[in-house]
């Protein structure tokens, strides 16, 4: 008798911006999970027109669409019939907004106890705190993207930078590691499958999200600051006033927490752009629009850490500080905008 095909992972995505929409696409294209995307702004013309994708992994694609759109997690909750779906993975691609756009409230129709792994494709230090005290016996699959692609209007994607990640469990006690781990790696399959360009099983996913944080806590912060671009910033002397004593912060922070990160990638962090790259952080174009930035993940966790193990930041404390500043700025402007 022939075997019978596996069944497909249902799968439920949160967050289809830049990183989200190509996550989609890879796990459509491994054919081995059913893809049901949750577009909140976008949902009525993506429905209609789908996504047009300029993909340096995928090419060019018309009018691509997952298997299934809807307008929130609660119609993702239900299937065409109106039946209740489980999902096997929920995967959010959100911006990492804790106090404004609370991760486990969005995902909370769609996670079902003990079952629904929950994959994390954002920046930050501390991220799956809330999802595990929130469901303490699920599966939480973190991952550090280096991807570069964003959103143009009205339903443009544009992959310029590889799909480049580092995958692993977020081990917790409400579950065993070994199925944290068996859990993480069925996912780290499918997105390989998917055509991704490098997608890395690892079993320390915190080291890898303090090796990101070297570049996001100093260029995405002091671009924002300065309101200057990557070139810009280094061709003024800053990288070396500012960044690279930040950096070594960062370091000090991840080295107290028992992440050493070897010390040749200080150096590498800081040089290995060139003095005319012209890209924006997007700390820094979230700036210039207006929108909130993902300042607590990206430097309040790790200063909130920084002082529970006795390191000093001063650095990155007096530009923590300043933009949060920047942060109340935005939000006066919205709310004088009846915003
Ligand atoms: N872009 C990049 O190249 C990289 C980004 N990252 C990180 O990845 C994460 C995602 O970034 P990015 O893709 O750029 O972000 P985007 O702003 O492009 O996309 C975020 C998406 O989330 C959607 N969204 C927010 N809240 C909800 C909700 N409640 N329900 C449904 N959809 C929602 C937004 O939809 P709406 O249109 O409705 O607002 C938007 O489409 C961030 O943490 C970022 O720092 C990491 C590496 C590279
Ligand atoms: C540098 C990049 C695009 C990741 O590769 C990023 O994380 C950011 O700009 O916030």
């Amino acid at each position: 008798m022939p075997s019978q095909p596996k069944p497909l992972h249902q799968i439920c995505l949160i967050g289809s911006g830049g990183v989200g929409t190509i996550a989609s696409l890879v796990l459509t294209k491994s054919n081995l999970a059913r893809v049901t995307v949750v577009l909140r702004s976008k949902f009525a013309y993506v429905s209609q027109n789908g996504w047009e994708i300029d993909s340096i992994d995928h090419g060019q694609l018309l009018r691509w669409k997952p298997h299934r759109i809807v307008a929130s997690a609660l119609d993702a909750a239900k299937d065409e019939e109106g039946q209740p779906v489980e999902y096997d993975y929920v995967v959010v691609c959100t911006k990492q907004l804790p106090e404004r756009n609370p991760v486990v409230d969005m995902l909370s129709p769609v996670v079902t106890v003990g079952k629904t792994a929950i994959v994390m494709i954002q920046n930050g230090i501390g991220i799956e705190q809330d999802v595990m005290k929130k469901w303490p016996s699920n599966a939480v699959i973190s991952s550090v993207s280096h991807i570069g692609s964003a959103i143009t209007e009205p339903n443009i994607v544009k992959q310029v930078g590889k799909d480049v990640s580092k995958m692993g469990p977020h081990y917790h006690t409400g579950l065993d590691d070994s199925e944290s781990m068996k859990r993480a790696q069925a996912f780290v399959e499918m997105y390989c499958a998917g055509g991704a360009s490098v997608c890395e099983l690892v079993d320390d996913i915190q080291k890898a999200r303090w090796e990101k944080l070297l570049w996001n806590g100093t260029f995405n912060t002091v671009c924002a600051l300065s309101r200057i671009n990557v070139g810009e910033l280094q061709r003024s002397g800053g990288r070396e006033t500012m960044l690279v004593p930040m950096m070594w912060e960062i370091w000090r922070i991840a080295k107290a927490t028992g992440h050493e990160l070897p010390e040749s990638v200080v150096e590498w962090m800081a040089y290995r752009l060139p003095n005319d790259c012209d890209y924006k952080p997007s700390m820094l174009v979230d700036l210039e629009e207006g929108r909130p930035m993902e300042l607590e993940v990206i430097l309040g966790n790790p200063l909130k850490i920084a002082k529970e193990v006795g390191v000093e930041v001063p650095n990155l404390d007096m530009v923590y500080r300043l933009l949060q500043v920047q942060q109340w700025q935005i939000d006066q402007g919205k709310k004088s905008n009846g915003g």
